[in-house]
């Protein structure tokens, strides 16, 4: 392998944490991986949970760094993005996570700094089974969005995009994990309240959702297909799917989608 890229996390929460797990599983060792939360404790905690090294210095952890990772919340960036800046190398490839930063609004936090790539990742990356959106600034070059999109390539299906398609990205894979787990969450408490305990009915519901995906993942069909395959004649799935369309299950997710994407371009314009 050619030589490790030295990267620093700034911010391993939630989507940062997955992140962080992603680019251990891609091979990248503990002592490159420097990581710095709000707080030290909260730094000394997320090193332990995620198998990298505590930065003790926001300067050291900058200036050493080839690849930089921005897990923090988007209404940090304007406040922690100088920082940052004064000690950048030109080089330095800085990664968004950030719903609602654009390009534009990253260089200018970061003082002009042109080496940007923003992602719109999701946290299944933690689990190897993610998606990431890939979304290069101008004067990034492939090799460089290569080396970024490796990082992911073992835990996601990294999907480079148009910056301005962020927000159908979000609505489709950003935020639709939580849509899915609503989804299960729904259902997990209908089948206690026919009488499964909460563990039987979770067990089910998830297996069941994992292996629909799977299903449609390995057989290639439509999603349309492949509920038809399950629908008998008269019997019981054509019952329960028009259940669904008479509650508005369909329009409901539609306007889930379209209400996360609404706002990802909302928060862009500040
Ligand atoms: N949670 C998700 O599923 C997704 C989140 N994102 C993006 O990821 C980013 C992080 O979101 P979450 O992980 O959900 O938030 P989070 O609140 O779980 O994590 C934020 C992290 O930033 C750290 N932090 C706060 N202030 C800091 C500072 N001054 N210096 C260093 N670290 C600091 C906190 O200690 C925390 O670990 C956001 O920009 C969000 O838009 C993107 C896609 C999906
Ligand atoms: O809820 C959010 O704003 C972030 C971005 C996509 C998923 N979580």
């Amino acid at each position: 392998m050619t030589k490790q890229p030295t990267i620093f996390m700034l911010g391993a929460g939630s989507m940062g944490g997955a992140v962080a797990t992603a680019i251990r599983r891609s091979g990248i060792d503990a002592q490159n991986v420097h990581v710095m939360n709000s707080r030290p404790e909260s730094t000394e905690r997320a090193a332990k949970e995620y198998d990298l090294t505590p930065a003790d210095s926001l300067e050291d952890a900058v200036r050493e760094a080839d690849i930089i990772i921005l897990g923090i919340k988007p209404y940090q960036l304007a406040a922690q993005l100088p920082k940052l800046a004064e000690h950048l190398s030109a080089d330095t490839l800085v990664v968004s996570l950030a719903a609602g930063a654009t390009i534009d609004t990253l260089r200018e936090h970061l003082g002009g700094h042109e080496k940007i790539i923003r992602t719109m990742p999701n946290t299944p990356v933690a689990v190897g089974s993610g998606v990431v959106a890939v979304m290069p600034a101008d004067a990034v070059t492939d090799e460089e969005t290569a080396t970024v999109e490796e990082l992911f390539a073992a835990s996601a299906d990294v999907v480079r995009v148009p910056e301005d398609k962020v927000h159908q990205v979000i609505g489709a894979a950003g935020s639709a994990p939580a849509f899915m787990f609503y989804v299960a969450e729904a259902m997990i408490d209908e089948g206690v309240m026919q009488g499964l305990t909460r563990d039987q009915a979770a067990e089910m519901v998830i297996a069941t959702m994992a292996g629909s995906a799977k299903l449609l993942q390995e057989q290639g069909l439509s999603p349309a297909e492949a509920r038809y395959r399950v629908s008998s004649p008269g019997g019981t799935t054509v019952r329960g799917v028009a259940a669904l369309e008479e509650a508005g299950v369909r329009v409901g997710l539609a306007k889930a989608m379209r209400a996360a994407a609404d706002w990802s371009r909302h928060m862009e314009e500040g």
